[in-house]
């Protein structure tokens, strides 16, 4: 059996007080577009530097198909590329030349896959024009190129849309999706939740450098549970016995309606109780929360955090 792409274990990084990574275990399979995901501090940056071999791990190991990226360095394993941050070139070269240095330097048969990396970051055009003249959105997709160069079949990219105007985010996600579909998987960090929406099979969601949900994302969709809507001929009353009931939480009286949180098990039970009191139920339904709901619960909802993280 080979081994995973990324194979983390109990990942801790601390930095004098700060516990910038909190024992994380992560795994990325073969073909995963895997989102890492959480607000700006939450850890990201540190996780992917630990990945690449850049900081050595106060605590736990990272192995990059069964590797040891602190051995090696992750740009010498075979198959493995990425960029932490910005990537980094000389504004006064062009787009084609910056690549021509960085292949000379990788050596093998990387300067022949040039040509390659430019079509399928759409630089063509524009690869005889300095860097310093680009856009940032252009900026990004030379520095997938440098990784592509490398033939990577592990490309890791550190907020590769932040910083995008909508367009150059678009085309990121077309440019990233187009590389899962040849073959390569990708590991990305992320601040924003609806660049790993589309694209992302798998997500792992970390708050103060702690994953807090790692699965896909129609699981948390799943497991967050809904906010129901209920109305009846009585609702002062019916307020009253979904107080004392089990599975239903934090319930809300609006002037149309009564809003809680529960499971479906706990809606039905509820509902046969309703009738049974002689009230008659006028409507009652789900409403799924939206992601981005559950992403700010997750990162900055504690109690929350900690329900999901059970439940997942
Ligand atoms: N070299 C360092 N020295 C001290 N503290 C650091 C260092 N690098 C990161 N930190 C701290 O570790 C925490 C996590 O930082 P990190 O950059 O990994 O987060 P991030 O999720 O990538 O955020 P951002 O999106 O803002 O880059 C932050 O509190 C940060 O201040």
């Amino acid at each position: 059996m080979t081994a995973p792409p990324v194979q983390a274990r109990g990942l801790v990084k601390r930095y004098g007080d700060v516990l910038a990574v909190d024992d994380v275990d992560l795994t990325v399979e073969a073909g995963d577009v895997y989102g890492y995901l959480g607000p700006n501090g939450a850890g990201k940056t540190t996780v992917l530097r630990m990945l690449l071999g850049l900081i050595q791990p106060t605590a736990g190991e990272v192995r990059l198909f069964g590797a040891d990226p602190l051995v090696h360095g992750a740009t010498a394993l075979d198959g493995v590329a990425g960029f932490v941050e910005a990537p980094r070139f000389y504004p006064y070269l062009t787009g084609r030349k910056n690549l021509e240095l960085l292949a000379a330097l990788d050596g093998g048969d990387a300067k022949a896959r040039i040509d390659g990396a430019l079509d399928v970051v759409e630089l063509t055009d524009r690869q005889r024009h300095k860097v310093g003249g680009y856009s940032h959105g252009m900026r990004q997709r030379l520095g997938v190129a440098a990784a592509l160069i490398r033939n990577p079949r592990l490309l890791l990219l550190d907020e590769p849309a932040t910083g995008l105007d909508p367009a150059g985010m678009r085309d990121m996600r077309a440019l990233v999706a187009r590389l899962s579909l040849s073959g390569t998987t990708v590991l990305l960090s992320s601040h924003l939740l609806a660049e790993v929406e589309e694209l992302c099979n798998r997500v792992a969601i970390v708050r103060t450098g702690r994953i807090v949900f790692e699965g896909a994302l129609a699981d948390l969709k799943r497991t967050a549970g809904a906010e129901w809507r209920l109305r009846t001929t009585d609702d002062a009353r019916a307020m009253e016995i979904c107080r004392d009931r089990r599975g239903i939480a934090n319930v809300r009286r609006d002037p149309l309606e009564l809003r809680f949180e529960g499971t479906e098990e706990a809606a039905s039970e509820l509902s046969v109780v309703l009738v049974e009191a002689g009230l008659a139920i006028r409507a009652l339904a789900p409403h799924a929360a939206t992601l981005e709901d559950l992403f700010f619960r997750l990162t900055e909802d504690e109690p929350a955090a900690a329900r999901l993280a059970e439940a997942s």
